[in-house]
């Protein structure tokens, strides 16, 4: 038995969900290029968890579902009130939030297919009240109810700030939830499923979820790229930064990927929507910063962007606060996970891989004493 390390190479499942072949990313065989222009990011919920596009009144029904669903328990909300503010991580929070989500909900453990449909439906519609929630309780201001008129891009950004956003914000919000809906089995899409095929329940699998995209290989790089980006400041001071970082063999987030070779499909549109914005705001310098970075990690590393670059600056220029960044990838991610778990209980069978043994060979029990 030989071991690949971080699974390298290996296929651990079917899923007929999306696909990542030769560099081009379908969900259900849509080119990834198509659904940015064209769809709704509730089209895209419908399309990961019916594996085909929604007709009007399906999309509808959807719709409304969504909207009907969007309400938190008090009792969620108010345990945000608990934490010490301004010293958790709002993905601590949402992780959280989900777990005790789950106590509230009287069908947890009820395993039937509607249930679980239910529930991913629940799960889709509150994860928008409470991330903007959180972000509001943690400035001393009440939650915004949603209004029932709005899609889901435009709910999320009125639940944030409390004004409804202008028709670009609106656009590019609901392009980036349609970039980041699903991905083949990137590591928080297996932690669930992994989760999951214990036949745990699905609140169970989305906490996982939450945990594993939290960190920076991961959803946390977006955050960490603005952070790169504010250390660094200025225009004239790119190359000085990331020369001397790629000299200590540190990493640059936002570049790299597991499986991506030539580039991230996904990348393209974000810098197209990141130029857009600043300049919009007269912030280009943003912009102008990410795509000399861009110049001088493919020069010299031969490392494209991945998603998590340019969607850094399309959030700061929507007047994102920067540590909601991965909790958005999150409430994105929400549908291909459910839909990856739906997926997973219609065909289950435990995950459950081998270790190759690398430790000591068959010791003896020393008796404590004689140790
Ligand atoms: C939504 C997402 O999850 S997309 C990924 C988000 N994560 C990031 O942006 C974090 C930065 N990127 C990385 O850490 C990595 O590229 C990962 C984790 C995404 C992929 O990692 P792996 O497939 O394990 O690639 P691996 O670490 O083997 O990299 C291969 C080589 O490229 C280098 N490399 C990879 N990414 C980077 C980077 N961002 N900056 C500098 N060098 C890098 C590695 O150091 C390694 O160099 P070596 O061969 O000289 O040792
Ligand atoms: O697939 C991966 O490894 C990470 C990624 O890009 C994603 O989850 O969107």
């Amino acid at each position: 038995m030989t071991a690949s390390k971080g699974l390298e190479g290996i296929v651990a499942t079917q899923s007929a969900i999306s696909s990542i072949i030769d560099d081009t990313l379908t969900y259900v065989g849509y080119d990834i290029d198509d659904l940015a222009v064209n769809a709704s990011f509730e089209e895209v919920v419908y399309l990961l968890w019916h594996q085909r596009l929604p007709k009007a009144d399906e999309l509808a029904e959807l719709k409304q579902q969504l909207a009907d669903n969007m309400s938190v328990p008090q009792p969620v909300l108010d345990h945000f009130k608990t934490y010490p503010i301004g010293e958790v991580h709002p993905m601590a929070a949402l992780r959280t939030a989900i777990s005790l989500l789950g106590l509230y909900d009287e069908n947890a453990e009820d395993m039937s297919d509607e249930a679980n449909y239910e529930k991913a439906i629940k799960l889709q519609a509150k994860v928008a009240t409470i991330v903007t929630a959180f972000s509001r309780i943690r400035k001393g201001q009440e939650p915004v109810a949603p209004k029932q008129e709005l899609g889901y891009a435009a709910n999320f950004l009125y639940m944030l700030t409390g004004e409804e956003p202008e028709e670009i914000a609106i656009e590019a919000f609901n392009k980036a939830l349609v970039l980041h809906a699903d991905h083949e089995l990137n590591a928080s899409t297996f932690t669930a499923r992994v989760c999951v095929a214990t036949l745990s329940d699905m609140y169970s699998g989305i906490t996982a979820a939450i945990g594993a995209l939290k960190g920076p290989l991961h959803g946390g790089a977006n955050e960490q790229v603005m952070k790169m980006l504010m250390e660094i400041g200025d225009e004239d001071k790119v190359e000085s930064y990331i020369r001397e970082k790629l000299d200590n063999k540190e990493k640059i987030m936002g570049f790299g990927h597991r499986v991506y070779r030539k580039g991230d499909p996904r990348a393209k549109h974000l810098r197209e929507m990141s130029k857009k914005l600043t300049e919009l705001r007269g912030e280009e310098k943003w912009y102008n910063m990410s795509l000399q970075i861009e110049s001088i990690v493919t020069g010299e590393k031969n490392l494209p962007p991945n998603v998590d670059f340019y969607s850094a600056s399309v959030y700061h220029s929507l007047g994102i606060d920067h540590d909601l960044f991965t909790p958005i990838f999150a409430v994105s991610r929400f549908s291909g996970w459910t839909a990856h778990i739906l997926e997973q209980y219609s065909n289950n069978r435990l995950i459950r891989p081998r270790a190759e043994y690398i430790g000591p060979d068959m010791q003896k029990y020393v008796p404590i004493n004689e140790r």
